[in-house]
């Protein structure tokens, strides 16, 4: 995944003080890559997320998912990319609570599949399927409806359905953030193993040092800028980070 020199304005006429949300970031995730992304509140994460994910379109610049450039794509196949080359986990879960834990995590084979005419499932997504409904641990729960699960579980579901379409990438927005401190390191021993054992790329948005510390590179913004970029820093480093720039 690749931003070059990233841009973003919400609101051209509003932003007389010309104070971009992204203001010219670059930046390179290599394939198996498991990066967290911290900064204050308002300092631009959430825009860098969804302009790298295809779910917002820059004001200027270009991001690449694999060797794909987003910004060349008309609508409909910038959806498929999403459907089917990006995952998404978020703090609230967003699981369909009408559907089994198994449904949730095919949605996104059955959406990929949508509109056209080549049925998307195949032997080999069912593998991948079974590697990671065994590496979340839900083999048990498989027919069980969300609300009969914990959050933790919920949460296993949704890094589940994420991999599902065995995506270039999977964005985590604050994956722990609705999660007691010992559940959460669950969650993020889960991401660290999907990126060393299965090769996956996860970039994470959070503002928790400690689970920043699980990520291999960590990329501090401020003022929708990327003002520092650490490698393997541990908790009390980032939090001494964090707190220098907010003084
Ligand atoms: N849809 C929008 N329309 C207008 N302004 C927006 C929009 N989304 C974000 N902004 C503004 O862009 C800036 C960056 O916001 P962003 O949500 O990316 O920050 P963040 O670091 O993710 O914050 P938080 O940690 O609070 O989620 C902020 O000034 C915010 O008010």
């Amino acid at each position: 995944m690749r931003l070059e020199q990233v841009t973003k304005i919400h609101r051209p006429k509003d932003n007389r003080g010309g104070r971009p949300a992204l203001d010219d970031v670059s930046l390179t995730v290599p394939r198996g890559a498991f990066l967290a992304v911290m900064g204050r509140s308002g300092s631009g994460k959430s825009t860098l997320l969804h302009c790298a994910a295809g779910l917002d379109a820059p004001t200027r610049g270009r991001v690449w998912i694999g060797d794909t450039e987003i910004g060349r794509l008309r609508e409909t196949a910038r959806t498929r990319l999403r459907r089917e080359r990006v995952g998404f986990v978020f703090q609230a879960y967003n699981l369909i609570p009408s559907l089994s834990v198994e449904e949730n995590i095919t949605l996104p084979l059955r959406l990929a599949g949508a509109g056209t005419s080549a049925p998307s499932e195949t032997p080999c997504d069912r593998t991948w399927l079974g590697a990671v409904v065994d590496r979340v641990g839900l083999g048990d729960f498989l027919s069980r409806k969300p609300g009969e699960l914990s959050g933790g579980q919920q949460q296993r579901v949704a890094v589940a359905r994420a991999l599902a379409t065995r995506p270039d990438v999977v964005f985590a927005d604050e994956p722990t953030g609705a999660l007691d401190p010992a559940t959460g390191d669950q969650i993020l021993s889960l991401l660290d193993d999907l990126v060393r054992d299965l090769g996956q790329t996860v970039v994470m948005v959070t503002h928790d040092p400690s689970a920043a510390a699980r990520a291999h590179d960590v990329v501090v913004m401020e003022d929708g800028r990327i003002v520092q970029v650490l490698h393997s820093p541990d908790a009390p480093m980032l939090t001494a980070v964090l707190g220098g720039r907010a003084r």
